[in-house]
């Protein structure tokens, strides 16, 4: 997908500064748009929790990353720092040659609104909004004049296989094609960095395939994705998975990215490296071939 020509121009990565990674972290060479150096962070309620204990890890500028750990393991926090929801205690969060820790509210919501997009479990749509005003709010804040970002909007809900739904409400669409809406919404700004926090959590398992290969399609398009999932099936989907536990980076695994458009049968779903009590949906806990979640030949939701 390819931005108009007087689009937001996502800030060039300055790269240079970035700093090293633990080791044990994902070394990924020098075109990292993500990195996270000893990144922790405690919430104090009641007691304190550390969320996230000296995380460090990178994500490459196109690549697709799966975070994966059992519930309370910190997955959500690490997505949220990484969107600049929220800021770190210790360490650095930088994205696209930003610390997202040493710049004003102001300049991370900016960067929220244009570089990054978001794609929740629970889909965040505006309910008295029609699928396009929806698409079209990210453009809202980023100054865009009305004509241009509903054409914008019209674009990506094409995009994502919406095209005959630009009038329709929330409440008018299926539980899918609402999550496409919001995948739409997350793309309208041509963000460099794509966040999506169990974005098959509120969907059947046809549907969750749907979303499956359509963010498979969107990795493909150049996209960076980052993935929160509970799911070892859906992290599959992923070139590799970072297993956190405890707020800690357990391992990182490269997996062999299932492949939605091979229309094949093929297991996938065991590749030695399981942890079993992660994987919720039961799916393939068993150890036998998971069903892939991305073969549907229609893509429908
Ligand atoms: N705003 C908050 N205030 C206090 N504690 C919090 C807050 N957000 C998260 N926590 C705590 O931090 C820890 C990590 O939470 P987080 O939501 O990141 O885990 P998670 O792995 O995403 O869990 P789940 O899979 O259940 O969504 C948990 O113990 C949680 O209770």
């Amino acid at each position: 997908m390819c931005p108009p020509p007087d689009g937001p121009v996502p800030e060039s990565n300055a790269g240079g500064d970035a700093a090293p990674e633990s080791a044990g972290a994902a070394g990924l060479g020098t075109d990292s748009l993500v990195t996270l150096d000893g990144v922790t962070k405690t919430y104090n309620l009641g007691g304190t929790v550390t969320a996230l204990d000296d995380v460090s890890v990178s994500l490459d500028e196109g690549s697709y990353t799966a975070v994966m750990g059992p519930s309370g393991s910190g997955k959500s926090t690490l997505l949220n720092l990484v969107g600049g929801l929220d800021t770190a205690d210790a360490g650095t969060v930088r994205v696209d040659g930003v610390d997202l820790g040493r710049v004003s509210e102001t300049r991370r919501a900016e960067k929220r609104g244009t570089a990054i997009g978001f794609v929740f479990q629970t889909f965040n749509l505006m309910p008295r909004l029609t699928a396009v005003e929806n698409v079209s709010l990210p453009l809202v804040f980023d100054g865009w004049p009305r004509e241009k970002r509903l054409a914008r909007a019209r674009d990506v809900l094409n995009d994502v296989g919406l095209g005959d739904r630009y009038d329709h409400k929330p409440a008018e669409l299926s539980g899918g094609q609402r999550q496409r809406v919001a995948i739409a919404r997350a793309l309208a700004p041509d963000p460099s960095l794509l966040l999506a926090d169990e974005p098959t959590g509120n969907v059947d398992t046809d549907t969750g395939a749907a979303i499956m290969r359509l963010l498979a399609e969107i990795h493909d398009r150049g996209n960076t994705i980052l993935l929160v999932t509970h799911a070892r099936r859906i992290a599959e989907h992923a070139e590799r998975i970072v297993h956190v536990r405890d707020g800690r980076i357990e391992r990182i695994e490269a997996v062999e990215r299932r492949r939605p458009y091979d229309g094949g049968d093929h297991d996938g779903g065991d590749t030695g490296a399981r942890t079993g009590t992660d994987d919720r949906d039961g799916g393939d806990a068993d150890g036998s071939p998971a069903r892939d979640p991305g073969v549907e030949p229609d893509g429908s939701a």
